[in-house]
């Protein structure tokens, strides 16, 4: 009889847990930061855990990777400098390898054991490694954004794990004010933000600090990955003061997108439908996250 295996039972989601079956363990140590499981399950193939958390499986990742990347870059025209904050499974590496505009990449990722482990079990997500633009910093983003020229991104995208370890204080109001600083007159911020039907206190913490910071536009969108509690995860869209950017409809279409080059798997979630459609938000969220 194969271990079940339960995650979630962790204050993020109190009284709640989600169980996949685990076929075999593949991978189970601790890093200076948390610990770092990896094993095969019967239906959502290989999966990463840290503390106990789902990060990715590699049935449902696409959900994630290609939203958290496309929804900001296919809105702005020509993005050229982008930063990943975290990701360093490398999944977004592959999205953002799609836009010939970009030219080049910093990913500031704090354990190297998480690129290490991907590199080994993960290597469709790793494969965004291997893009010449990519310039990786194994260290702490707070430290790295510190020292980065003002305005220097187009783009910024902070695929964070959960405010409950490492990721801390990618959460915090200093953080985002470092990154507004990164950012050029209307460039633009995606920030994983949690579950709509979990975190609408964390989400509208967040709203409000990215109004006060971000003078652009802020929006709230959200796309569907079975495996993360709840079901769905949210993005925080933000621009910087600047020329306008429309994220619901986006400027920059997908379309210049397919076939990028020849070793890119196809696109399987994302498509201009499911950009426009990620922005539609339920009547409880818009009353209880004010964005009316
Ligand atoms: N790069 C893989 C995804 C990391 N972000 C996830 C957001 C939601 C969390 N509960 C787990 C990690």
């Amino acid at each position: 009889k194969s271990e079940k295996a339960v995650y979630f039972n962790n204050p993020m989601w109190a009284g709640e847990a989600h169980s996949i079956k685990v076929e075999k363990i593949l991978y189970k140590e601790k890093s200076d930061y948390q610990e770092v499981l990896v094993f095969e399950s019967l239906i959502y193939g290989k999966v990463l855990v840290l503390d106990g958390i789902v990060q990715l499986t590699e049935k449902d990742e696409c959900a994630y990777q290609e939203m958290i990347a496309h929804l900001p870059l296919c809105s702005i025209q020509s993005p050229k400098n982008i930063l990943v904050v975290g990701g360093g499974d490398g999944g977004v590496l592959r999205e953002v390898s799609r836009h010939k505009s970009v030219e080049h990449i910093d990913i500031c990722e704090i354990d190297k054991m998480v690129i290490d482990v991907s590199r080994r079990f993960f290597p469709e997500l790793a494969v965004g490694f291997e893009d010449s633009r990519v310039h990786l910093h194994v260290g702490d983003a707070v430290e790295f954004l510190r020292s980065s020229p003002e305005g220097k991104y187009d783009a910024i995208i902070v695929d964070s794990s959960d405010p409950v370890g490492p990721a801390q204080e990618l959460v915090e109001k200093p953080f985002f004010e470092t990154l507004a600083k990164a950012l050029r007159p209307g460039g633009v911020l995606c920030n994983m933000a949690e579950s709509m039907w979990l975190h609408t206190h964390l989400i509208q913490d967040m709203i409000s600090i990215c109004r006060e910071i971000f003078k652009g536009s802020v929006h709230y969108a959200w796309a569907s990955v079975p495996t993360y509690p709840s079901g769905v995860i949210g993005f925080v869209l933000c621009s910087t003061a600047g020329p306008p950017v429309d994220f619901v409809n986006p400027t920059n279409p997908i379309e210049k997108l397919e076939g990028a080059s020849e070793h890119k798997r196809e696109l399987r979630f994302y498509n201009s439908e499911m950009h426009k459609a990620a922005f539609a938000l339920p009547a409880f969220l818009k009353r209880e996250v004010s964005l009316l």
